[in-house]
């Protein structure tokens, strides 16, 4: 079918009846809006839990918040859930009676290990979608859900990370041809043994961007709870403005590198199929948003400044290192048998740093330092912990090398040291690397001199 807008709704779009009712009026603003794909409940306040996190206490005994040092109960987050799909099915005024038992005995599954953390994981999404459904048709739209366990939006095995089979885009593309509108729970897929398995965290935005390409959408619309893909984290910088045009590649960038409004891999088919995507405001649905297309004119060097966390990088120094054959790869084939991932490598020619998650290097830094002192006999080794990257990207960046000279300055003139530089070959981007400590003001600091300023 032509025409074809497919709406991915985030958590914060549909943590409430309020919300859910401000989705009904935007798709029925459109009559090509006819896929709408939906998020478990998100916050409603700021300092409450998502319902997938207090699912994910539910799976882990209540032992998921450790991370955040908190510790809820697994039966208050079970109370939490129950109470908030109640509130939300008593306020839209739907029957939601049948849901809500069976909602009851899906969370006490007899499941074990990753099949049934997949399982809890997925029903904040699966009754959501039900639900809203449900509410659509109560107030005399056509519409329909699609489960993916019903319709086969068939997964790999990988239960906590699953990966779309190529079989799912026939079947989703099935659903379409139809004038009514099909509401489909993000987030998760089925296997072919019929088992749950769910995307990586916000993966509702990768169901989203599937569905699009299955069915060659004219348009992928992300609709979150601010005006856009801004500028930098609104959290650090209030002032951050909505980025009006990015290309593929600039988002990918920007979301590689700590930009969480968009999961990174939901725009690969949708590039592959010049499906513009719409990043918009549920909240303020007549704002621009953000459009992201193939190709844009830059206008300007830097338009957003992603920022990652909790990195780590082990330093090695060696008499000539760059002259040896094969020791980088080496070095780098020693971190892929430890299963860790390698982000940036600096080299020079007797040094050289691997910058990592510091959280892959739990539990193995010891052996990890043990195999590389036997296998390249460094001179000195040492690991840098807690460290931020800051990465200003832009197309106008191609060379260009004012902002990079320009963030180099300023940071010199506060006195804010560098640990590492590194410019990304596409020239578009550049990496730099400070301390965790002093990463809000290098944030601020660099946002006033490459965005604000220019
Ligand atoms: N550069 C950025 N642009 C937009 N949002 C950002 C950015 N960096 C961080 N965020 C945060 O991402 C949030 C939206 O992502 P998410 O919580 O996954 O939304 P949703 O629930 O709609 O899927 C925003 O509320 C914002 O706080
Ligand atoms: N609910 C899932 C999937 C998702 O995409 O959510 P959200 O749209 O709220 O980011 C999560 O929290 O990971």
């Amino acid at each position: 079918m032509t025409n074809s807008v497919v709406c991915k709704f985030g958590g914060s779009s549909v943590a409430n009846a309020d919300q859910i009712e401000k989705v009904r009026r935007i798709v029925i603003d459109d009559p090509h809006r006819r896929f709408v794909v939906v998020s478990a409940p998100g916050r409603i306040h700021k300092n409450e839990e998502k319902i997938t996190d207090h699912l994910l206490n539910i799976a882990s005994n209540g032992t998921h918040f450790q991370e955040k040092r908190k510790t809820i109960p697994a039966s208050e987050s079970k109370q939490a859930v129950l109470d908030r799909f109640t509130s939300i099915v008593h306020d839209l005024g739907i029957d939601g009676k049948k849901m809500m038992e069976s909602l009851k005995q899906d969370l006490e599954t007899s499941l074990e290990g990753e099949r049934q953390i997949a399982f809890l994981a997925s029903r904040g999404e699966h009754y959501n979608a039900r639900i809203i459904a449900a509410y659509f048709q109560k107030q005399g739209m056509e519409a329909r859900v699609s489960l993916p366990e019903e319709f086969g939006f068939l997964v790999t095995e990988s239960f906590l990370d699953a990966k779309v089979e190529e079989i799912a885009y026939e079947n989703i593309a099935a659903l379409d041809g139809t004038e009514m509108i099909t509401v489909v729970p993000g987030f998760y897929g089925v296997t072919e043994h019929a088992e749950i398995a769910v995307f990586s965290r916000g993966g509702s935005d990768l169901t989203g961007g599937e569905i699009a390409y299955a069915i060659d959408a004219d348009k992928y619309e992300n609709w979150t709870d601010v005006n856009g893909v801004l500028e930098s984290d609104p959290r650090i910088i209030p002032a951050a403005r909505a980025i009006p045009r990015l290309t593929f590649k600039e988002i990918r960038l920007l979301s590689s590198k700590g930009v969480n409004v968009f999961h990174l891999d939901a725009m690969l088919n949708c590039r592959k199929r010049k499906i513009p995507i719409h990043v918009r405001n549920t909240n303020r649905p007549d704002d621009p948003g953000t459009q992201i297309l193939n190709e844009r004119v830059p206008e300007e060097g830097v338009v957003g400044i992603a920022r990652l966390d909790n990195m780590a990088y082990i330093y090695l120094e060696k008499d000539m290192l760059c002259e040896e054959v094969g020791f980088t790869a080496t070095l780098l084939t020693i971190f892929q048998n430890y299963g860790i991932n390698t982000y940036h490598y600096p080299t020079d020619k007797d040094d050289i740093a691997v910058l990592v998650k510091q959280d892959d290097l739990k539990g193995s830094i010891n052996d990890l330092r043990r195999t590389i002192e036997k296998q390249l006999k460094p001179d000195f080794m040492d690991v840098v912990y807690n460290l931020s990257i800051i990465t200003p990207v832009g197309l106008g960046l191609k060379r260009n090398s004012y902002p990079l000279v320009d963030a180099i300055n300023a940071l010199g003139e506060h006195h804010i040291p560098i640990e590492m530089i590194d410019q990304s070959p596409s020239q578009i981007c550049f990496h730099i690397g400070v301390s965790q400590a002093i990463a809000d003001d290098a944030l601020r600091l660099l946002y006033r001199v490459l965005i604000a300023s220019s």
